[in-house]
Order: C-alpha cells, then structure tokens, then sequence
C-alpha cells in the first residue's frame, strides 16, 4: 500500500452471520481494506470489537462515512443497505440471495447512481462451471436438465442462488432446467448440474468445502469496485 492510495473504508453488512464472521476475520489480513463500521439486525452485545465499531440495523443512518458496503444479510436486510449506499454515493457488493424481483429492480435502478455488484455466487470455481453449463446446454439440445443443490439446514432461500444463476446460464443455452433442493448438516454448498438423455448422463458439479472463499471473493471485488463509476458490475469485471 502507497501513501497515495489509503485503503478501501469498508461497511460489513450481516457481520454477525456465518459470511460476515468470515469477512471480518479475512479483512483484517488485508491492508487495501479497513473495515470502519459492522452492521447486524439486532443490537450488538459489544459496542467496538477488536476496534471495529458495530450497529444495529436501526441505527444505520448513523454510520460513519463508508466507501463500499459488503451485504451478505438477509433480502429483509437489503432495502435499507441499497438506500444508504445510494444516499451516502458509496459502493456495494451483495451476495444476498432470495431477493424479491422489486428488489433486483431496485439494484437495476440504483445503478445510474453508485457502483454495484449484485453475484449469486463469489466463487471462481463456479463462475467457471457457469460457462461449462452453458456450453453443454447448447451443445445438448432436448436432454434433461437437472440442478440440484445442497446447503446447511440453516439456509432460509431455496432454489439457492447460484441454482437459479446456474439455471439461468443452461437457459441460455437453449436448456429447460430443474431444480431440487437439499438442506442437511453442515454442508457449504453444492451444486450438481446434470444432463440426462436415454442411455446417458453427464454430471457437473461444484462444491464449496470452506466459506472463506465466498469472502475473499467479495472482498477483492470490494477492494476494485470503490474506484469505479456508477454502474452494475459483474464478478469477472473486477478479477
Ligand atoms: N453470494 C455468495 O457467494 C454467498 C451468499 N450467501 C448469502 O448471504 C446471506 C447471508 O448468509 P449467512 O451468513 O449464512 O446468513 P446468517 O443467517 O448466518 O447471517 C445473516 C446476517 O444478516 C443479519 N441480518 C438479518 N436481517 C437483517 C436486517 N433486517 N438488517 C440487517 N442485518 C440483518 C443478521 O443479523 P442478526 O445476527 O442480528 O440476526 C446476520 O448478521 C444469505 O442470503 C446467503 O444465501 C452466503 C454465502 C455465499
Ligand atoms: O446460504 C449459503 O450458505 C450460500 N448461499 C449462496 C446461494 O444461495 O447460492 C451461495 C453459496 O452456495 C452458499
């Protein structure tokens, strides 16, 4: 880091969820990014922790100025981050699934003023197997098209988020997708994407093992989208 460059003020939204702990943890390795404020639904039981200072959903109007918000909270949780950036004119990266269509229109409309960057999925293994879904889909006309996704018993959304952009992608490869959803223990994420056709199958699958890099996907887009005019971005924008 050069004097010229001061690092990225960061706002986490969801910081006490399972992504925002990780986004925390792996910030704080980083010296392009200072995180100034951290955000959850309820009131935070410490009021600084490990000099970050932290707020209630209530209290966001308050926060100190911010270059880029982190979201990865809940689609009750998105509305109130999206206004703020667009207020304040800094960034924001989402990972949010189970957004309502008003919201992804609001994310469309906000755009014309800030920086965005709204991905179902932060990491690289499955921004790849996205254009392997689409290649196969085209190559594959009137197969099945099955995408079946597993998570933790604690995720609320379901066709997860990157089932849906997975599914998307084979849709635009001329395929009809699917979608069945699994919720069990304490898996990450899993993403099976098959073809069937009579007498065979093909199977592509994506599986996160480690949350860590979802975070440090959003992070390193975090990081590169401060500096960019307004406008929605898209991962490989920014790698
Ligand atoms: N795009 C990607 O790569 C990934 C996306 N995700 C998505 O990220 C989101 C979060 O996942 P995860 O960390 O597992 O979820 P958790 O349930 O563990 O955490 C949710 C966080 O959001 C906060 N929150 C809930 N409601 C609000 C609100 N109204 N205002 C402000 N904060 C709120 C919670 O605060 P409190 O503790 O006070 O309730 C908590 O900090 C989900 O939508 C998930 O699908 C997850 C992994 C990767
Ligand atoms: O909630 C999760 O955990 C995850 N959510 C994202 C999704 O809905 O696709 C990404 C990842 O699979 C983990």
């Amino acid at each position: 880091m050069n004097e010229s460059n001061p690092p990225v003020r960061v706002l986490i939204h969801g910081v006490t969820g399972r992504m925002g702990q990780a986004l925390l943890r792996l910030a704080a390795e980083r010296d392009d990014i200072v995180v100034v404020a951290a955000v959850s639904r309820s009131q935070p039981s410490q009021r600084v922790v490990d000099g970050v200072p932290h707020f209630a959903a209530a209290e966001l109007p308050g926060v100190p100025p911010f270059d880029v918000a982190i979201d990865f909270s809940l689609p009750q949780g998105f509305d109130a981050i999206l206004d703020l950036c667009a207020h304040r004119g800094a960034a924001l990266v989402s990972g949010t699934t189970g957004l309502e269509d008003a919201q992804r229109h609001a994310l469309d409309s906000a755009a014309g003023r800030i920086a965005l960057l709204w991905a179902a999925n932060f990491s690289l293994g499955v921004a790849v197997l996205s254009e392997l879904v689409e290649r196969a889909a085209a190559a594959l006309p009137g197969w099945d098209c099955d995408i079946v996704e597993s998570h933790h018993v604690h995720k609320k959304d379901a066709p997860s988020g990157t089932a849906l952009a997975l599914g998307a992608s084979a849709e635009q490869g001329g395929a009809q997708p699917r979608y069945a959803s699994l919720r069990a223990g304490d898996i990450v994420g899993e993403h099976l994407v098959q073809f069937a056709a009579p007498g065979e199958r093909i199977e592509l699958v994506h599986r996160a093992t480690n949350r860590d890099i979802f975070a440090r996907g959003a992070l390193h887009a975090a990081a590169r989208l401060a500096a960019k005019a307004p406008g929605q971005y898209r991962l490989r924008d920014l790698l």
